[in-house]
């Protein structure tokens, strides 16, 4: 059994793990910001991801149930608010099909998930899964990948705005906000699990859950690479390369 870590230790140890095992160094991330993507292979991306955004708020939810307090609801809630929306704002959820707009696929097909892979969909429901199976410790832990987002998104954002003449600003309007509420989002968690994790086994146990959730991100872009990279592998129902395309060119498109 690992001895009891310090707080700054534990701390150490966790942006460790995002940095050996964060999916900034999958080689799909790195052919996306790279500009050695092919339009379809990007559309791929963003019809894939388009299944995480829409479980992001869902998997939320199951946490904010479990939550005890006022403030800790108010807190998480603001979550579930980035993604779903509200009166004065878009949602993320809203935004990512905008950004499935501009890359030109059509709208109805990219919500119905009709066309998403194996990986992505075994990936992402066993994230849900895991934050309504595990202790609350563990579900608030496996959201600190966040920790390590404003970092890749600014990178993937700066990378893909240069190299591919199909994609604008408008189109990565996604992204504008997710660094600010990234960093507000898992100092939050990050504090949590500080707090929170008072033995070795806990420590371990949080330790666990970001690894775990490096993974669910890991092999989605596993997905994507084997099935959109590697020829010959994609599977039945997966979309197909110049196909589902949205009809009307969307404005960010043109
Ligand atoms: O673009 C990215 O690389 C990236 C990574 C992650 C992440 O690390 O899980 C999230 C997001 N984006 C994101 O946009 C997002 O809303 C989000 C929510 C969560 C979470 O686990 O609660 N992670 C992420």
């Amino acid at each position: 059994m690992m001895d009891m870590m310090s707080r700054s230790d534990l701390e150490a140890a966790l942006r460790e793990i995002g940095k050996t095992r964060y999916h900034s160094n999958h080689p799909f991330q790195m052919m996306l910001q790279e500009g050695r993507l092919s339009r379809d292979q990007v559309q791929a991306w963003a019809l894939n991801r388009y299944y995480y955004q829409s479980m992001i708020p869902v998997k939320d939810s199951f946490i904010l149930a479990r939550l005890g307090t006022v403030e800790m609801r108010q807190e998480w809630r603001e979550r579930i608010i980035d993604h779903d929306g509200s009166p004065e704002e878009r949602g993320g959820i809203v935004k990512w099909v905008a950004l499935t707009d501009g890359v030109g696929l059509d709208r109805d097909y990219v919500m119905s998930g009709e066309g998403i892979l194996p990986g992505t969909r075994f990936a992402v429901d066993a994230y849900v899964h895991f934050v309504r199976e595990r202790s609350l410790l563990e579900a608030i832990a496996s959201s600190l990948t966040e920790l390590f987002s404003p970092n890749v998104i600014g990178i993937r954002t700066k990378g893909m705005l240069e190299h591919y003449d199909f994609i604008s600003r408008e189109t990565l309007a996604y992204f504008d906000k997710r660094p600010v509420q990234a960093k507000r989002d898992s100092d939050f968690a990050l504090n949590y699990c500080l707090e929170n994790a008072t033995t070795p086994k806990e420590q371990l146990a949080v330790i666990d859950a970001l690894k775990f959730k490096c993974q669910v991100l890991w092999a989605q872009l596993d997905a994507l690479m084997h099935a959109y990279v590697e020829p010959g592998n994609l599977p039945f129902d997966a979309w197909k390369p110049g196909t589902m395309l949205a009809s009307q060119p969307s404005q960010a498109a043109e």
